[in-house]
């Protein structure tokens, strides 16, 4: 399928600080890239590269197989974007901010300011100032900016930052209908993997601007580490019951028995008959899985080379 979204070895260099090294990656047509990463990581460095705001050291940024440069007009044209904070004319209403746009970027369809107002739900604000918003219609005010245009490509900075949790399901199924049903092609970016994993089809994590790992959003669940948790009365005693059959395990810091590995996880009658044979009665069984959050900060670990 097509690259609609290619960055090269794309590296920038600010004096003593490496913002973004070598990174590369390829998002295809009606994909949603989730791009993810802890503060300073380097996501709005590479969102700023890709959006031809700032120059890259070294590397290159192509959109709709274009290199990415300021002056080409007709490729913004085609790009929606929202980087940082969005920034309003505080005291222009909803709807004038967005017929300024509409006039600025010569949009014929002068119906598309309605359309995108209640297209993002912002119909009972479409006549309050700007400054009067709260974070979380400010922020549907800077993605309706960026759509206003039906854009082929939205690029989007932290989208779903200062949404409640209503909001943040809304611009959710919003970007995932315009992906699905438009072909739109989204890149995002966010310091939570949870929120993104719910939105992306790939998910990339940028640590120290290095790209350390990319994968489909459905395979994290294969990623994900999940544990059987067990407790006897006499943990150490069982734990040496376990292993004389050839079962690992440790003794948690809750004080169960932890044990990792595929097979016992799905058969965790096997464990527990062994238990019970040797005459432990059990208190408690789960499996624990570990929260999406927990992954992410474990593989930048990794990378890192911490244990
Ligand atoms: N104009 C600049 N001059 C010097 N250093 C910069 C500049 N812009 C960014 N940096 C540094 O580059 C690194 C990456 O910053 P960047 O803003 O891209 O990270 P981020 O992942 O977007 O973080 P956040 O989630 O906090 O926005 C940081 O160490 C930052 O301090």
């Amino acid at each position: 399928m097509e690259a609609v979204i290619r960055i090269e070895k794309l590296t920038k260099r600010y004096k003593e600080t490496q913002a973004v090294k070598d990174l590369s990656l390829t998002v295809r047509k009606g994909e949603i890239y989730g791009f993810i990463g802890l503060n300073g990581s380097g996501k709005t460095t590479t969102l700023r590269m890709l959006l031809g705001m700032i120059k890259p050291t070294r590397g290159s940024c192509f959109l709709l197989e274009e290199k990415v440069k300021l002056s080409n007009y007709k490729l913004w044209e085609k790009v929606g974007y929202m980087v940082e904070t969005p920034y309003a004319y505080p005291e222009l209403t909803v709807k004038e901010n967005l017929e300024l746009i509409r006039k600025l970027r010569l949009i014929q369809d002068t119906r598309a300011v309605d359309h995108t107002i209640s297209e993002l739900q912002l119909t009972p604000y479409a006549n309050r100032k700007a400054k009067h918003l709260s974070l979380g219609n400010a922020q549907r005010l800077g993605l309706a900016k960026a759509l206003l245009h039906q854009p082929e490509i939205l690029i989007l900075d932290e989208p779903v930052n200062g949404l409640d949790p209503a909001g943040i399901v809304e611009v959710r199924e919003l970007l995932r209908n315009l992906a699905k049903n438009k072909g739109v092609t989204i890149f995002l970016s966010s310091h939570l993997l949870s929120e993104v994993a719910l939105i992306a089809d790939k998910i990339g994590i940028i640590h120290h601007g290095r790209l350390i790992e990319e994968f489909e959003a459905d395979r994290l669940e294969s990623l994900i580490e999940r544990k059987l948790l067990i407790g006897t009365r006499q943990n150490e005693a069982a734990a040496k019951a376990l292993a004389s059959q050839g079962i690992a395990c440790r003794i948690g810091e809750r004080g169960f028995l932890e044990i990792s590995g595929k097979d016992m996880l799905e058969k965790p009658e096997t464990v527990s008959g062994i238990l019970v044979n040797n005459g432990f009665s059990l208190i408690h069984i789960s499996v624990e899985e570990e929260s999406l959050e927990a992954y992410f900060l474990r593989s930048i670990r990794k990378e890192s080379g911490e244990p």
